[in-house]
């Protein structure tokens, strides 16, 4: 028998079917791309199953543009004059609501290089920026004040948690930038500002081929035509972590049958493009959701119980919160009197809406099928609730959030279906009747000494004058329910909030 989820009533999400929506839409894709990959770009696209066009002109670019599905701008072979050409054609992809997806080859390497990708960022009309790591982090220490951008170059992430320095960065430009960021090397990262996506495909021969990475620009262009048809159910960054897969996916294939030679690689990796389908990607994607510290940093939890029953005013304090700078919110809907069913529902989707609007990552507590139903960004669970693999299994990936108290839930606890953790009671609390005795701040230390790497928050009974020994003790952030839901002032108290925790890292 297939599982029923209760809130969808026999409504099922449509199959992804990435590659053939693809393919069905031969979209046109317009490259100004480098010398060196003209070729190479074309065949790979041709491959896909788009339809490549070289334009070196904006003459000829104004009459392709109305029938393009993406512009791609590789800037690769740089000269003065191509600056110009670039912005005109990202004028016109504006206009024509064109995605632009923007290769900064070399930016890392030359100011020169460097200051046009940032002028072309500044037009606030770029898509996807596609890079390696090197790059994105050119463009990111560039673009951050400075303090952050120390942070992310530490080896470890900010706070301890060990994330790759990639996950954030892309993490922390998509949101500067307000455009997804891919970063790629040994894994490559995916970030939309709201989710992160770790994409571990790919063969190390892929770097001694050139125009690999170019022709993967071209390739995440082409696949924005196929986003429209599954934009309700996966979000533009897992969609794009599809697309890289499928391009790692096709590299791991390719060497199968060319062993690890340049060479008859190229050639094999044409016809991996070429042949892999949506049956494959689905199956065999090793796609992980990624949860980076700065997600965590302001965790704010709510339910109708927390601000009389009433939902006005909880969609009112969660829009102040959201405001006011939380990174992160949890709807948790629990105890006497609190919504089910279809009103759960509707109130899920406004909340969504509300975090969708300020990039704020939207949790669903306890409630998995509610998650899936509303397609929320993830999930919380505690050592109560439904089994972690479970979980995993019913949300794909959407980030997971577990619940661990003492180091006898970390070890009963199977952190791989994990992606983030809530330690408490730090202090007493009066928002969960069922809480256990306060552990204290120094709890998170001793679960990090004792082998817990997934970033994780301090929860229960904190304040603004009592959260900074939990950031001390090793903690990415606070979970918050009554200093926020209960403030005269929800979005102020956000906002302080959210100044503690930037104060408090390292
Ligand atoms: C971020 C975060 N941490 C811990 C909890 C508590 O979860 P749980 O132990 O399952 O208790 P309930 O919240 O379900 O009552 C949480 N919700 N969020
Ligand atoms: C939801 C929850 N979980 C806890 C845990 O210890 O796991 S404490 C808690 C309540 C947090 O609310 P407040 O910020 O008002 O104290
Ligand atoms: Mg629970």
């Amino acid at each position: 028998m297939t599982y029923e989820n209760p809130y969808m009533k026999g409504r099922t999400w449509p199959e992804l079917n990435i590659l053939e929506t693809l393919r069905q839409r031969n979209p046109l894709v317009i490259c100004i791309t480098n010398d060196v990959v003209r070729t190479f770009t074309a065949n790979g696209l041709l491959a896909i199953g788009a339809s490549p066009v070289m334009s070196e002109c904006s003459e000829d670019l104004k009459d392709l543009i109305v029938h393009a599905s993406a512009l791609l701008i590789n800037i690769g072979t740089l000269t003065p004059d191509k600056v110009s050409y670039y912005k005109e054609a990202i004028k016109l992809a504006k206009t024509h609501e064109v995605p632009v997806v923007l290769d900064p080859v070399g930016c890392h390497a030359g100011a020169y290089r460097l200051s046009v990708v940032l002028d072309l960022i500044k037009t606030g009309n770029i898509s996807l920026l596609r890079g390696n790591q090197s790059e994105i982090k050119a463009i990111y220490d560039a673009l951050s004040p400075d303090d952050t951008a120390n942070n992310s170059t530490t080896g470890k992430g900010v706070d301890g948690a060990q994330v790759e320095d990639s996950a954030v960065i892309a993490y922390r430009l998509a949101r500067l930038i307000n455009c997804p960021v891919v970063t790629t090397g040994e894994e490559d990262y995916i970030s939309d500002g709201i989710r992160v996506f770790a994409v571990p495909h790919g063969h190390s021969v892929m770097t001694a081929v050139t125009g690999t990475g170019c022709l993967l620009g071209a390739v995440l262009a082409a696949f924005f035509s196929a986003y429209y048809p599954c934009k309700d159910s996966v979000s533009i960054g897992e969609f794009l972590a599809y697309a890289l897969a499928y391009y790692g996916l096709a590299g791991e294939s390719a060497v199968q049958v060319s062993g690890v030679k340049p060479g008859s690689f190229s050639t094999a990796f044409m016809d991996a493009l070429y042949t892999l389908d949506d049956a494959v990607l689905m199956a065999e994607n090793r796609i992980r959701p990624v949860v980076v510290p700065d997600q965590l940093q302001v965790y704010f939890i709510g339910g109708t119980q927390d601000v009389g029953l009433n939902e006005n005013r909880l969609l009112s304090v969660v829009e102040e919160a959201c405001r006011g700078g939380v990174t992160c919110f949890q709807f948790r809907e629990k105890g006497m009197g609190t919504l089910e069913g279809q009103q759960k529902l509707e109130l899920a989707q406004q909340l969504q809406q509300i975090c969708a609007k300020y990039n704020v990552l939207y949790i669903i507590n306890d409630d998995v099928d509610l998650a899936v139903a509303v397609n929320a960004d993830g999930v919380h669970v505690g050592q109560e609730d439904m089994r972690l693999e479970e979980v995993r299994n019913l949300v794909g990936h959407k980030a997971v959030g577990i619940s661990i108290h003492s180091i006898e839930e970390l070890h009963k606890t199977v952190v791989v279906y994990a992606d983030c953790v809530g330690v408490g009671p730090m202090y007493a609390t009066s928002s969960k009747p069922d809480a256990q005795e306060p552990c204290g701040p120094n709890r998170i230390s001793e679960l990090q000494a004792e082998g817990l790497t997934l970033p994780c928050v301090g929860i229960g009974g904190i304040t603004l004058d009592n959260a900074k020994p939990i950031l001390e003790a090793g903690a990415c952030g606070v979970a918050i329910i009554s200093a926020i839901a209960h403030a005269d002032n929800p979005y102020e108290a956000a906002q302080q909030f959210k100044h503690l925790v930037d104060r408090a890292q390292p």
